[in-house]
């Protein structure tokens, strides 16, 4: 009798051994998950990401939008809670719609994300269709390149002599700077920038100009 008792235990146990195990292992999976979650500092189950939103102790939301499209800028009130407290601020911003919406412009320019207001005011003379500055060849005026605070560069090509091969003064495509008369940039005659162009046109990096001069109302360099 005592034998088959023994036995009888030792057959239970055998039989209860494995499931402990496998329960211990998936309680321990679950803490190498726990774990890894931590360390990795996102969820990795949807129920530790639900977990993780009811923990969060800020949150910032965009509670109204105020202001016209016709704005420069546009104004946003932030929202700002802690939970487990009762602090709750709310703050205006202010969003430059420029920045928002990347570039100003389709020139690639950086200068292109200024606001257009800070360009040649008062300016709306339309620009030439063809150039013809400081003793140049004709140019068409063709594609915009882009715009500065002060003008506006365009593509011109030489309309007649030359060749493709052509380069410096000599070339077939340049760029043409336009800065109109009223443009805060010539409140003392000609841009000042051309002076500058004077002394460093054709250092790396800095276009040379080939030739400068007054067309209409605007003055041009090539
Ligand atoms: N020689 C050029 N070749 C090709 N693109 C040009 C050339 N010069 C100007 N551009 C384009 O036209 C844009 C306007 O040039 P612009 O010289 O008017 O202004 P900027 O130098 O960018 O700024 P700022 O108004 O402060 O001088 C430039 O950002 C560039 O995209």
């Amino acid at each position: 009798m005592p034998l088959v008792r023994k036995g009888v235990s030792r057959r239970r146990t055998t039989l209860a051994q494995p499931q402990q195990g496998g329960k211990q292992t998936r309680r321990s999976n679950r803490g190498r998950k726990r774990a890894a979650e931590g360390e990795l500092g996102r969820p990795r189950t949807r129920l530790a990401a639900k977990r993780l939103k009811e923990e969060n102790k800020v949150q910032v939301g965009v509670v109204a939008p105020t202001g016209g499209e016709d704005r420069e800028f546009n104004q946003q009130v932030i929202s700002i809670s802690e939970r487990g407290s009762d602090i709750e601020r709310k703050e205006l911003v202010e969003v430059d719609k420029g920045k928002e919406g990347g570039m100003g412009d389709d020139s690639g320019g950086l200068s292109a994300n200024r606001a257009v207001g800070q360009e040649e005011e008062g300016n709306t003379a339309p620009f030439p269709e063809r150039v013809h500055v400081g003793g140049s060849p004709v140019y068409k005026v063709e594609r915009k390149l882009g715009k500065g605070g002060f003008g506006q560069v365009f593509v011109g090509r030489r309309v007649s002599g030359g060749n493709e091969r052509g380069t410096g003064s000599a070339a077939m495509e340049v760029a043409l700077k336009f800065e109109h008369r009223n443009s805060k940039g010539c409140n003392y005659g000609p841009p000042y920038e051309w002076q500058v162009y004077n002394a460093l046109g054709g250092s790396h990096g800095v276009p040379k100009v080939h030739y400068k001069g007054k067309q209409g109302d605007y003055y041009v360099m090539v």
